[in-house]
């Protein structure tokens, strides 16, 4: 078990240099974890052998696969990652403990062991002290750190008072093995046996196939969402947001924000962004007294972010207008550079009305023949003569300058 924490001083999260680290090396040559690669390998064995010969023929064998599916990366999303991990909301003792049995069904080591590793991730994303860079490979990040008993030298610089603290975590961390294989053992071949005379279809379906499905889903987090999708919100690391991944994970995917703001409790931030887990929070946090606070990232600070990425991807000299830094960019360059964006001109200014043009009042067709960089000034200032709010409305989504030529 990782030691206790200890009070450090921390220079630069990016710079990964802490003053107090013992200069153990990340890349001391880790053993073999054989117990979990024999584990992970006969579920695998069992899943394939098991769905050959008890293919269901019953609905109901797959309403018992889907539920466990679902309420295990469930378990994993809405507890172990966004309520123990990140903090990005409150949650009182009964829909903890719910939330700690639902994650003992992802079966993905105790919330103890997945935070921590979690927020390791988090510290030192793609460097060696990451357990699952993405550097070191697309297998490696998916499954195969999970194969390695590693030791995380970093690991005594990340808090761990909070899951101490926490009952609930502690009795999870303490049982976590009984629990999960009386899951997986009993209960789904008992239910299995109860629900359509089946133990054996219970327990493959819904303890060992059900259970596939979860770890998949989540390993996709750490491997594919930092190689496949868009990155709006920070190119300092690789992770990248991914609509795939997103209804595969019930909202994960969207990871390129997630990186940029982990105490945001959502990860789709728009509203039509698919994040059922964000959905569930709020409702929790809306019509039940089990989750008295939710953590939000203000939209000026999301903008400005998404603002940074587009000027450092367009690498162009930047000035400052009105306290912030804009690229400046040439007048024939603007349509090259922004062509696959919801991009417009105003006033000499390129203006990113991604997350307006739904609401604009006078409608978002008025934009569409001009996104990627057309200029549609004089339609803004003949079509309705805009207010003093809307004016400020355009300076807050402004992305660059358009350089006289
Ligand atoms: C980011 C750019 C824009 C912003 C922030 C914006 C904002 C607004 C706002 C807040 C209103 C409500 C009235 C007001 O407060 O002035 C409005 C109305 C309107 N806007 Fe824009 N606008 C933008 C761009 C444009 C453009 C490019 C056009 C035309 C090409 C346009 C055409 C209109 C029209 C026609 C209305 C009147 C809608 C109605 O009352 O039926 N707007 N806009």
């Amino acid at each position: 078990m990782p030691p206790q924490s200890e009070t450090v001083q921390f220079v630069d999260n990016k710079n990964k240099t802490e003053s107090t680290t013992k200069s153990t090396k990340d890349t001391d040559k880790p053993e073999i974890w054989w117990a979990n690669a024999i584990l992970f390998i006969s579920y695998h064995l069992i899943a394939v052998v098991g769905a050959y010969y008890y293919w269901p023929n019953n609905w109901r064998v797959w309403m018992l696969f889907y539920i466990n599916w679902q309420l295990g990366t469930l378990g994993i999303t809405l507890g172990y990652h966004r309520l123990w991990s990140h903090k990005s909301y409150t949650a009182r003792m009964p829909l903890r403990i719910v939330l700690a049995i639902m994650g003992t069904m992802g079966f993905q080591g105790s919330i103890k062991w997945w935070v921590l590793r979690h927020r390791l991730h988090h510290r030192y994303t793609d460097t060696d002290s990451d357990p699952y860079s993405a550097h070191r490979g697309l297998f490696f990040s998916h499954v195969g750190w999970i194969f390695l008993k590693s030791h995380y030298p970093k690991m005594e610089n990340v808090d761990q008072s909070d899951l101490n603290a926490d009952p609930v975590v502690r009795f999870q961390h303490k049982y976590f093995i009984p629990m999960a294989l009386t899951y997986v053992l009993l209960l789904q071949p008992l239910i299995g046996y109860l629900w359509f005379g089946d133990a054996v279809s219970g327990f493959i379906w819904g303890g060992i196939i059900g259970r596939v499905a979860v770890w998949h889903c989540t390993f996709f987090v750490n491997s594919l969402a930092h190689y496949l999708g868009d990155q709006h919100y920070t190119l300092e690391v690789t992770a990248r947001g991914n609509l795939i991944l997103a209804l595969l994970t019930n909202g994960e995917g969207w990871h390129n924000y997630h990186h940029s703001f982990p105490f945001d409790y959502r990860n789709g931030i728009r509203l039509t962004d698919w994040d059922p887990t964000k959905w569930i929070i709020y409702a929790l946090h809306t019509f039940t007294n089990q989750v008295p606070s939710i953590r939000r990232i203000p939209d000026k600070d999301i903008e400005k972010a998404s603002k940074r990425v587009i000027s450092h991807k367009s690498g162009l000299p930047v000035v400052q207008v009105d306290g912030e830094i804009l690229p400046v960019v040439p007048k024939s360059e603007v349509k090259k550079i922004y062509k696959d964006t919801k991009c417009v001109v105003i006033e000499g200014y390129v203006v990113n009305v991604d997350k307006f043009a739904e609401e604009h009042p006078g409608g978002e067709g008025i934009f569409r023949a001009y996104y990627g960089g057309g200029d549609c000034t004089a339609g803004y200032l003949k079509l309705n003569r805009h207010s003093e709010y809307a004016r400020s409305l355009v300076e807050g989504y402004r992305v660059a300058k358009v350089a006289a030529e």
